[in-house]
């Protein structure tokens, strides 16, 4: 009976420190166009500061769509540039569905042992998923409206019913002319991406400069009105410049500071 008392209290007292620790940890997102540096900028990140956690976007899962007992998959990020009436609704559940995932997974140990705040960075999020990709496809008629009211329904579910666990502290939008990243685009030569033309960047620049900039989106979720973006020029190249870089991170290290 004490034993039992006593492990009762020990375990309780686990997932009260785990939840304590959950609390702290400040969750970002990098956000900004096809192209723009934001893995790049990622690992940057991650050199710079080992002890937080960085998550890449999961493109592979969606290169990769494994058929249920069969030994094939499809590559749906191709079948979406392809044939995008047919295929955005499907694209834009997966991906949701694969961010979702990520934003959900628990803090890793090292995360949890962090100098400092512990930070966890995601490239991109739910809410780009809704509010850059999911919106400009409807808005360019390849998910129809009887889509966009489904996927908005489930959307805004989802978000509901995760409230802390999938909000964020603080967003990092990465900016640089369509026309630069079309350059870094077509210098990357993804082989999905070769359809990928001047005016689509155009029309996604827009959607970032008016949810994160402008603010002229309208948004269906209240602490995402409030979250703190910091914008950063990426135009200049930045890989292989120590002095951007230090520059750079300085800037993310005084927002996440003040987050
Ligand atoms: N500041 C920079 N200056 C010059 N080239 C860059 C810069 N940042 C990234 N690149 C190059 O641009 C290309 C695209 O970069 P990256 O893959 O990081 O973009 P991304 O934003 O993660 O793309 P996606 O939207 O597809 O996830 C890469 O070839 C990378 O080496
Ligand atoms: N339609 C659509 N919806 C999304 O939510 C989305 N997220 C990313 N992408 C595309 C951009 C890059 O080609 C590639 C890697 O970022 O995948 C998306 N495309």
């Amino acid at each position: 009976m004490l034993m039992r008392t006593i492990g009762r209290f020990f375990s309780s007292a686990a997932v009260y420190s785990s939840m304590q620790q959950n609390l702290r940890i400040k969750r970002v997102s990098i956000e900004g166009n096809i192209a723009v540096g934001k893995s790049t900028f990622a690992r940057l990140l991650q050199n710079a500061r080992p002890d937080w956690e960085v998550t890449s976007e999961p493109i592979s899962k969606w290169q990769n769509v494994h058929h249920m007992s069969q030994q094939s998959s499809s590559n749906l990020l191709q079948m979406m540039y392809q044939d995008p009436k047919r295929w955005s609704y499907t694209f834009q559940t997966f991906s949701c569905m694969s961010r979702l995932r990520t934003h959900l997974e628990p803090p890793s140990a090292r995360l949890l042992q962090s100098r400092g705040t512990p930070v966890q960075v995601y490239e991109r999020s739910v809410y780009s998923d809704r509010y850059i990709f999911a919106l400009n496809m409807f808005e360019l008629r390849c998910i129809n409206s009887t889509e966009w009211a489904v996927y908005q329904d489930w959307h805004s579910f989802l978000v509901e019913q995760f409230g802390h666990q999938i909000q964020l502290e603080g967003i990092i939008y990465l900016r640089a002319s369509p026309q630069t990243c079309m350059e870094r685009l077509g210098r990357r030569g993804r082989t999905e991406e070769q359809g990928v033309r001047l005016d689509y960047l155009e029309k996604l620049h827009t959607r970032h400069e008016n949810w994160l900039v402008n603010k002229s989106t309208e948004v269906h979720f209240e602490h995402l009105e409030k979250v703190p973006v910091l914008v950063l020029d990426v135009g200049v190249e930045f890989e292989k410049d120590p002095s951007v870089q230090a520059k750079l991170l300085t800037e993310v290290e005084t927002f996440f500071s003040g987050l």
